[in-house]
């Protein structure tokens, strides 16, 4: 369970998030929508702690983020949550199966579902190809297989499938709920597409005053 408590948090003296409060239940599968600019990757940030809240906390399974040191937080992280962010690049000296077995490696965790996470995306056979080789669609469906690969409890995804045809975009939509289903894991999908959200369990809208079912 996630639990949003009295975020706030400004850029420059410009309030983006103010007093957000929101419950995510684990296992739930939601989208959040919004206008630009309305805060919806600002809040995945301070989900992901890319970015400290200036007040208020971030509460995963009972623990505040804040009460963890930069180590403690780093661990919760890597082995509880997955990304599909858009900064977050494949390493470029990675070859493709060394990307997608990095959260396998960094938990202690064997390896060998690296492959079959590559196939699930569509990139079966391309496991020594290096991030180079691949257009911007492929890049986004490794960084895909990536988040998932450690069977996260939560996965953390914005716009995971904006750089996708709509039929490819619809086949990793299907796989993002096949595998959170499978084990039981919670997402959070920021995403301007209707076509993505149709997949939630719940659709949630980001305004100033804060989150709502849409
Ligand atoms: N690191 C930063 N430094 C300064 N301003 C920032 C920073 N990150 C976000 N902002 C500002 O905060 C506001 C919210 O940005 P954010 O990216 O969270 O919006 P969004 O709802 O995800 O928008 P979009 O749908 O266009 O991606 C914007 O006005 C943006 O300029």
């Amino acid at each position: 369970m996630l639990v949003l408590d009295n975020l706030n948090k400004s850029y420059g003296g410009r309030a983006v998030l103010s007093n957000l409060s929101h419950t995510f239940q684990g296992g739930e599968f939601v989208a959040i929508m919004g206008e630009s600019g309305v805060g919806k990757s600002t809040l995945l940030n301070l989900v992901a702690g890319l970015d400290a809240p200036d007040s208020g906390q971030v509460i995963v399974d009972g623990t505040p983020m804040s009460a963890l040191d930069d180590a403690a937080a780093t661990r919760l992280r890597r082995s509880r949550m997955g990304f599909i962010f858009q900064a977050f690049h494949v390493l470029p000296h990675l070859s493709l199966r060394q990307n997608v077995a990095l959260p396998l490696l960094l938990n202690r965790q064997p390896v060998d579902r690296a492959d079959a996470l590559l196939a699930a995306v569509g990139l079966a056979g391309r496991g020594d190809d290096f991030p180079r080789q691949l257009s911007g669609g492929e890049l986004q469906r490794v960084a895909i297989a990536r988040a998932l690969v450690h069977r996260p409890a939560l996965l953390l995804a914005d716009e995971p499938t904006g750089n996708l045809d709509p039929e490819t975009a619809a086949t990793i939509l299907g796989l993002l709920r096949q595998e959170t289903r499978a084990s039981g894991a919670g997402a959070i999908m920021v995403t301007h597409s209707h076509a993505a959200a149709a997949m939630a369990d719940k659709v949630l809208l980001l305004t100033r005053s804060g989150l709502k079912l849409a």
